[in-house]
């Protein structure tokens, strides 16, 4: 029989209309509200995509568009589209609080595989892990958390990193306090959490520059937004990253199995006999970037405050001298809170007015509720936004004020153990169970500095005006490129 003959043109234009309708129906789908949450307000989308693909940082973006469009409409949770996903920012307290405390009506929602992120960490792990699994680490990493808080580790880690500031020469001292932040945060949850001691403040570790360049690379909005992008684009510098990474975690790990060591919050994982090689690898990726990109931000957003405010910076430093005098090393005692009240009003007040994490990560609602006046559908993300929550006029007066005597017995009756709603961990069942940890390595890490340095912005800072974070997809809150002028105080005998 005699083929038929093929019109290649009219073919052509077929398949590229199929295309073309199938790109629209994609992005439709991608940028459409959802009819299941198309009776609450939903922030407008076009500036927020403006937002993401400009990088803007999550306090810019909340204060710009969210805050003022919640504001607007006296709303306590809004819709936001968060690049590729809608879902619900929770920004009245009490809600957040109705979301976080309960972990069977708000599970975690697992993210798919296809982002390069969640391969890093996998699911296995404590922070995305829910049900028996959430419950047999938790428990694990509690009991772990109740160790003594290692102060002379801290103390220890103080002094390497005034090491390198006295290397940086006599006199002035202009120190990227941010990166020395982040090797201080590196090193302390190396040695006490995953039990590897980077030494990230006196070298230049290859692993810790890796990591970086990796969190730069996979922080791209686009294949965020479009995680199928990895598939028809790869990047196979970016993946070869990933697997050096995880190749490195594996082997610290197989050198754990053979030494356990002792101390540190991965040997309490290792030893226990449920827990399996996936939910140890995630964990060790998972617990890596939880316990010190977040208290690195603090740390640099500490020193930030008390370089702008320079009568702050006064009052602590007395306040300090007056209880550790000028040399004898920091303790569990002197280092308490009701031992440093200024000190630990102050590191509350950072965690307020810059939270180092700006949203808690998704919640999926396991079946149907009413929030507020809201009904909301099975199957709904939400989040609590930690940012939000913090600069509510209604709540605070003055959000956007440095103000660590908010926090003070002396300013407000109830003082230290005022019911406001500061949540920078969160609150609830899945509340950070490092709290206690990091507010020591906190105040730790002040103390010392206070007594050995006094410290001002250069007069070309680029945070002259505010400070500045960094974007970042992980709701992190990360000040960039800060520089901090150090001069070395001559100690009092
Ligand atoms: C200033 C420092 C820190 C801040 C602001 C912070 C903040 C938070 C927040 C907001 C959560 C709740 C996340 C959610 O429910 O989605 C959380 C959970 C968690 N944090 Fe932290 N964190 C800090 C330090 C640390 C450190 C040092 C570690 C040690 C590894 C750590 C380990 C964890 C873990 C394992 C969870 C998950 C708890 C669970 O789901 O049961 N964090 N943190």
């Amino acid at each position: 029989m005699p083929s038929m003959p093929v019109d290649l043109p009219e073919n052509l234009a077929l398949c590229a209309a199929g295309a073309g309708f199938l790109l629209l129906w994609g992005l439709f789908r991608l940028l459409a509200v959802p009819a299941h949450l198309r009776h609450l307000p939903v922030v407008p989308i076009i500036p927020l995509i403006r937002s993401y693909v400009s990088r803007e940082p999550d306090d810019v973006r909340i204060r710009r568009l969210i805050l003022p469009f919640a504001n607007q409409q006296s709303e306590g949770m809004v819709v936001v589209w968060a690049m590729g996903t809608w879902m619900i920012h929770i920004i009245d307290p009490k809600l957040c609080a109705q979301v976080v405390g309960s972990t069977t009506a708000f599970k975690k929602s697992v993210p798919g595989e296809g982002s390069m992120f969640w391969r890093f960490v996998g699911a296995s792990n404590i922070v995305m892990a829910n049900g028996e699994q959430w419950k047999k680490q938790s428990q694990i990493l509690r009991q772990a958390f109740n160790a003594p808080i290692p102060i002379d580790l801290f103390t220890s880690l103080a002094r390497n990193a005034f090491e390198v500031m006295e290397a940086a020469g006599t006199g002035t001292r202009v120190v990227r306090w941010c990166d020395l932040a982040q090797r201080f945060a590196l090193d302390a949850v190396g040695t006490s959490i995953v039990g590897f001691n980077y030494d990230a403040i006196r070298t230049d570790s290859p692993f810790v520059k890796d990591y970086n360049s990796f969190m730069h690379n996979v922080a791209s909005p686009l294949y965020l937004a479009f995680p199928l992008l990895e598939r028809i684009f790869p990047r196979p510098n970016v993946v070869s990253q990933m697997e050096n990474l995880i190749s490195g975690f594996e082997r610290d790990l197989e050198a754990k199995r053979a030494n356990p060591g002792d101390g540190d919050i991965m040997t309490f994982m290792v030893k226990h006999p449920d827990i399996s090689a996936k939910e140890l690898r995630d964990n060790m990726a998972t617990l890596f970037i939880a316990g010190h990109d977040t208290t690195s931000g603090a740390i640099a957003s500490l020193v930030y405050f008390l370089a702008v405010n320079q009568h702050m910076q006064h009052r602590v430093r007395e306040e300090v001298l007056s209880t550790l005098g000028p040399t004898a090393d920091p303790s569990l005692s002197t280092l308490s809170p009701q031992s440093l009240p200024y000190l630990n009003a102050c590191i509350r007040e950072v965690l307020r007015i810059n939270p180092p994490a700006s949203y808690i990560t998704p919640r999926i609602s396991s079946e149907g509720v009413t929030l507020g006046k809201y009904y909301v559908p099975a199957g709904t993300l939400l989040i609590c936004n930690i940012f939000a929550v913090h600069h509510s006029d209604a709540v605070w007066g003055d959000p956007d004020i440095f103000r660590p005597e908010r926090f003070l017995d002396d300013e407000n009756k109830a003082g230290a153990r005022a019911k406001v709603p500061l949540i920078p961990f969160s609150s609830g069942p899945r509340q950070c169970p490092a709290q206690n940890f990091a507010m020591y390595e906190m105040r730790a890490l002040a103390a010392m500095l206070l007594r050995e340095y006094d410290w001002v912005l250069p007069e070309s800072s680029i945070h002259a005006d505010g400070v500045k974070n960094a974007f970042s997809p992980f709701a992190l809150t990360l000040p960039y490129d800060l520089d901090v002028e150090f001069h070395k105080r001559t100690p009092v005998a």
